[in-house]
């Protein structure tokens, strides 16, 4: 970084910091604010060159002897946060976002970080309950089942095997990756992006709550082929804990899986659901419910970080989805 600090274009080997220094130069020599797109196919390196971006930006303008965590800090350490919620194993990388990122640092008028925004788009809600081999549901399940023993305890987890959501893929631990290290790393960085304990606890009770939603089965309801209940005791154990984690009415949720409200003019209806019907609502419920977590923890990072509203210049970094081909596209 310090070579290619105010280095010309050409003298260094090419690098993506040459292209940073460029845009920042540029923005206050000029006055004028910069977006970086980075693109390319799956597994190019968009987030590895994102990240290496936001460091040498971090470099130009960070606050050193700020007191506490400072901007850019906590800028970075988001990245390991929503990569644990967004990232996963896909055929052909181990580490793919599943959405994509606008990340705007705001500069004051010497040049200094005094904001950041982070703008996430389309998160890939589908996985959440269908994958397939070699691929891997997104991280954050991984790590919570090999979370300290209090806490499996506590969330009735156990082996990632044992969950519906999880065991659709032959694929469970990644070469070189310890998940009961990332859970810890993740905790931490969760605490510099000014996540609280008593947050970070009420996220992964609903990470915990979609991996018991995902064991309730359905089976026929004697002589009614068109409504659907509770498979088993399994089912019911894993109803009750989704519940107890989603802090609702067990009774509701079951109502609210099996059947089907209309709401028409003069009355609401409620029609049951048949096996595959229920298991729609079930895996609707997973995905809405993943999803709006997601959000939930962007727009906690960004409330956290903050932005500044005098700011006149920002550099964008946009992380774009990673293009794939499959042998049938849809
Ligand atoms: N600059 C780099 N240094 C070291 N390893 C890298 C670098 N860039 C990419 N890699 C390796 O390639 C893998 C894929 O990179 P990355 O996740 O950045 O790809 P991507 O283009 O963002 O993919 P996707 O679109 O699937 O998210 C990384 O996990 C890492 O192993």
């Amino acid at each position: 970084m310090k070579r290619y600090k105010e280095a010309k274009m050409g003298e260094q080997a090419p690098h993506v910091f040459t292209i940073a220094d460029i845009a920042y130069r540029a923005m206050i020599t000029e006055g004028k604010s910069n977006s970086i797109l980075v693109s390319g196919e799956s597994g190019a390196g968009k987030t590895e060159t994102t990240k290496n971006l936001m460091c040498y930006l971090a470099y130009l303008g960070g606050n050193s002897a700020a007191e506490g965590q400072t901007i850019e800090q906590q800028v970075l350490e988001s990245n390991p946060v929503l990569e644990a919620f967004g990232n996963a194993k896909t055929a052909r990388n181990n580490n793919s976002s599943r959405f994509g990122k606008f990340v705007e640092i705001q500069f004051d008028n010497v040049g200094r970080i005094s904001g950041a925004a982070i703008r996430t788009y389309l998160l890939e809600r589908s996985r959440v309950c269908q994958i397939s081999d070699p691929e891997r549901n997104y991280h954050c399940f991984y790590l919570l089942c090999a979370a300290p023993k209090e806490e499996i305890e506590k969330y009735k987890l156990g082996d990632p095997k044992s969950f519906h959501y999880l065991n659709q893929s032959n694929c469970y631990q990644l070469v070189g990756v310890n998940d009961a290290n990332n859970y810890l790393a993740t905790r931490r960085a969760m605490d510099v992006v000014g996540i609280s304990e008593e947050e970070q606890e009420a996220i992964f009770r609903v990470v915990a709550a979609i991996l018991h939603l995902g064991n309730i089965d359905f089976g026929n309801n004697e002589g009614d082929p068109e409504s659907s209940v509770l498979k088993d005791d399994d089912s019911k154990f894993h109803l009750d804990m989704t519940a107890q984690l989603l802090r609702c009415d067990p009774e509701s949720l079951e109502d609210a899986l099996c059947k089907r409200k209309m709401i028409t003019p003069d009355d609401v209806i409620k029609k049951s659901l048949d096996i595959s019907g229920a298991i729609i609502s079930r895996d609707g419920l997973a995905k809405t419910i993943y999803s709006r977590l997601f959000d939930w923890l962007v727009d906690k990072i960004n409330v956290s970080i903050g932005q500044d509203p005098k700011s006149k210049c920002l550099i964008g970094v946009l992380d774009i989805y990673g293009f794939e081909s499959f042998e049938s596209n849809r």
